[in-house]
């Protein structure tokens, strides 16, 4: 779209569909293979204790075992009345009916005598022959009467009156007027939060279908990587990649296997090899670009390589591995780490979310204008780092450089300046992505 000004480099919404492309039925895969039935009270247990609810979407559909409501019930607290008994009722001709014993919560009430009035509360069963409930405070007196034993008898024999016709089904929650015994209650695919899980229990399912989180292996290449908190060598860095992705990967539904290898084809592919058979996604970072010892570069030899019209981030790289008898797909990032995260944050957190379920599917997206002016590389979308002041006025945090770890790491959004910019006066509207 932008291919005038981006001087054919890939734009961002290819590179992104490109890369969903490959995920996204890899990953529905993945569910298929691993699915499993899964008790609903363990999980509930294991939710309580604190494990939380890790993203999940149920693998199968969910089918309701029971109807919601279970049976006709009341709204409110009032009277269950035949309609028809209420027909000519009004303000100088009310209908008084005997108050038959009251229905609470839970318990099974007798048919409705025709001509009679049972105090029924929220919840609790609409007596068979009852069509309607009359709210207590509609009617009079607005009150019930005390029941003097635990039957529930009126102490003493007792009227109401009504001033009012009452239309059939008022104040009726019909038996399976939410879900039917037998219909389709959550479709597979569906997310399952708090309220899905009230959902489940209420439709009386014992157990779902569920996937686990499906497996990154999450490789940090270059032999410049030190482990976290390891003490450096001479030219050294520690692994940010690896600790950023892992989060950020766990965060949008995975289970990730970290693996640092240095700039050596042949240790990456013994790392590859050696990949655990559950593996959905290998995702790499570094050795993607220009240099000497490219090592994602000339190990993945059938893979496409090439620029995406961005920055940070424009050296990128996509392919296929096979571990045991499956071919995987590699999504390899470049090695600076704003431009890795920030890749991941355009290129595969849409992707892993919609597949795990994780929220939110997309990050909160907004526009606000401009704290001060700024440039932009006209060729490029460019993603910078920033916040938004007590105004709602949007301000960088740090520079454009893929290198500023710490700024990313103060920055609440993500900036958006599509290619064929090249400068924003303070003011001007920019879009934005909530990053917390
Ligand atoms: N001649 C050119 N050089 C470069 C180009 C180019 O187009 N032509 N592109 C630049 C851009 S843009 C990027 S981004 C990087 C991408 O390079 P690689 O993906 O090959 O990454 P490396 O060279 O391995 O590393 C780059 C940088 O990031 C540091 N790094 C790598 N991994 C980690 C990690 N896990 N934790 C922390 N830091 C890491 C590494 O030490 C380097 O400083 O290429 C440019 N060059
Ligand atoms: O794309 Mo690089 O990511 O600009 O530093």
């Amino acid at each position: 779209m932008h291919d005038d000004v981006t001087h054919g480099r890939r734009s961002v919404a290819d590179h992104a569909a490109a890369v969903a492309g490959l995920v996204a039925p890899a990953l529905a895969a993945a569910r298929e293979r691993t699915a499993a039935r899964v008790d609903v009270a363990t999980l509930l247990t294991q939710v309580g204790a604190g494990a939380g609810l890790a993203p999940r979407v149920l693998a199968g559909d969910a089918v309701a075992t029971v109807a919601l409501p279970g049976f006709d019930n009341s709204q409110m607290d009032g009277y269950a009345v035949r309609s028809a008994d209420l027909r000519g009722a009004s303000g100088t001709a009310p209908v008084a009916l005997p108050v038959a014993a009251p229905v609470p919560a839970g318990t099974q009430p007798p048919p409705l005598e025709p001509g009679t009035a049972a105090p029924v509360m929220t919840g609790a069963p609409v007596p068979a022959g009852a069509d309607a409930v009359v709210r207590v405070e509609d009617a009079d007196p607005p009150r019930f009467p005390a029941f003097d034993d635990a039957a529930g008898d009126p102490s003493c024999e007792t009227t109401v009156r009504f001033a009012a016709p009452v239309v059939p089904g008022a104040f009726v929650r019909a038996v399976g007027s939410d879900v039917a015994a037998g219909d389709l209650l959550l479709p597979a695919g569906t997310p399952l939060g708090a309220p899905q899980l009230g959902a489940l229990v209420a439709a009386g399912l014992r157990a779902v279908e569920l996937a686990p989180p499906p497996r990154v292996l999450l490789v940090s290449t270059g032999s410049e990587l030190a482990p976290a908190g390891a003490t450096l060598g001479p030219a050294q860095v520690h692994d940010a990649n690896g600790a950023a992705l892992t989060a950020a990967l766990a965060q949008a539904g995975a289970r990730v296997t970290t693996r640092v290898v240095p700039d050596d084809p042949d240790a990456l592919r013994r790392v590859l090899a050696d990949a655990s058979d559950d593996v959905a996604l290998v995702v790499t970072t570094g050795g993607v670009s220009a240099g000497a010892y490219e090592v994602v570069r000339q190990t993945l030899t059938g893979a496409w390589f090439g620029h995406v019209a961005v920055q940070p981030g424009g050296p990128q790289g996509l392919g296929t591995v096979v571990l045991g008898l499956r071919e995987v797909p590699l999504v390899a990032f470049p090695g600076n780490p704003v431009s890795a995260y920030v890749s991941f944050e355009l290129f595969l957190r849409p992707v892993l979310a919609a597949a795990t379920g994780a929220a939110p599917a997309r990050r909160p997206a907004g526009r606000g204008p401009l704290a001060a002016p700024l440039d932009s590389p006209p060729a490029l979308h460019q993603v910078r780092r920033g916040a938004l002041d007590d105004a709602g006025r949007v301000r960088m945090v740090g520079g454009p450089g893929s290198h500023l770890l710490t700024h990313l790491a103060a920055a609440t959004v993500l900036v958006h300046v599509p290619p064929g910019v090249a400068h924003l006066a303070a003011g001007d509207p920019v879009d934005y992505w909530e990053l917390r």
